[in-house]
């Protein structure tokens, strides 16, 4: 069966999936070797595959000091905090890199609101791209990694907020509902400016959702919205894909 959106690879279990999540970034830093641009999703999925890229062949193999790190979101708190995307990420990846580190872009919080957050973070986004508007022919991203929850958000763009999803000028907005803290989010304009997204899915909690979303029976949740520049790839455990493992 071919998912009506994009690709599926289906792994077998969580060491395999570390690999190949880390495989696809490898593959990918390979092709842009003097200028990598990284969106990382935050939760807690991909967290053994950032885990993977920090040991031997990935550590070693990619030119870390050429790639700028992006979050596809982050939960407004500080990045001291556990809940911090940030924390998550330094600790499962960044801390672990030697002298070559990459470039790090975290959403700012310390003395603003999440308001002043998402339009400094926009600001830097710009000027990472070098532009205020995206352009077609040229992709933001080389590679986004993004999460999906049981209900289809993903980042922070959630269900029910078409305020956030049917935002076309904004490439990051502040997310003040539908959540314990505010979160800063980018916007599809962004996600979409994409040589390749990865969504992570993995467990038998995302099954039902992702089944939906892959047979065209669910198309208004956030994660079924998403239209990438480039290729749409699903990396699943054989939990969350079901039917679609076959
Ligand atoms: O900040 C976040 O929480 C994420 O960006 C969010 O979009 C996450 O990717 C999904 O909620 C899946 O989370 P899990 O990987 O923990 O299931």
């Amino acid at each position: 069966m071919k998912p009506v959106l994009g690709e599926i690879l289906v792994v077998p279990d969580a060491e395999a999936f570390a690999e190949a999540g880390a495989k696809l970034f490898a593959d990918a830093a390979m092709v842009a070797p003097d200028r990598f641009v990284a969106g990382l999703a935050g939760g807690s999925t991909p967290k053994s595959l950032y885990e993977r890229l920090a040991v031997a062949p990935y550590r070693q193999q990619i030119r870390w000091s050429a790639i700028d790190f992006v979050l596809g979101d982050e939960r407004f708190v500080s990045p001291d905090d556990d809940d911090s995307n940030l924390h998550m990420v330094r600790n499962s990846l960044f801390d672990r890199l030697d002298h070559e580190k990459p470039r790090i872009h975290p959403v700012p919080f310390e003395g603003l609101t999440v308001n002043e957050a998402a339009i400094a973070y926009e600001k830097t986004l710009k000027s990472l791209y070098g532009s205020e508007s995206l352009a077609p022919d040229r992709k933001f991203f080389d590679i986004c990694f993004l999460g999906m929850g049981d209900d289809g958000h993903t980042a922070s763009l959630l269900p029910g907020q078409p305020k956030l999803l049917d935002e076309k000028k904004r490439w990051v907005l502040p997310v003040t509902e539908g959540r314990p803290e505010s979160r800063v989010t980018l916007t599809y304009p962004v996600l979409e400016s994409a040589e390749l997204v990865v969504f992570v899915v993995s467990g038998g909690g995302k099954r039902a959702m992702l089944d939906r979303i892959l047979s065209g029976e669910e198309r208004e949740v956030p994660a079924a919205r998403l239209r990438p520049q480039g290729r749409l790839l699903w990396l699943a455990d054989r939990a969350a894909a079901g039917r679609w493992a076959d």
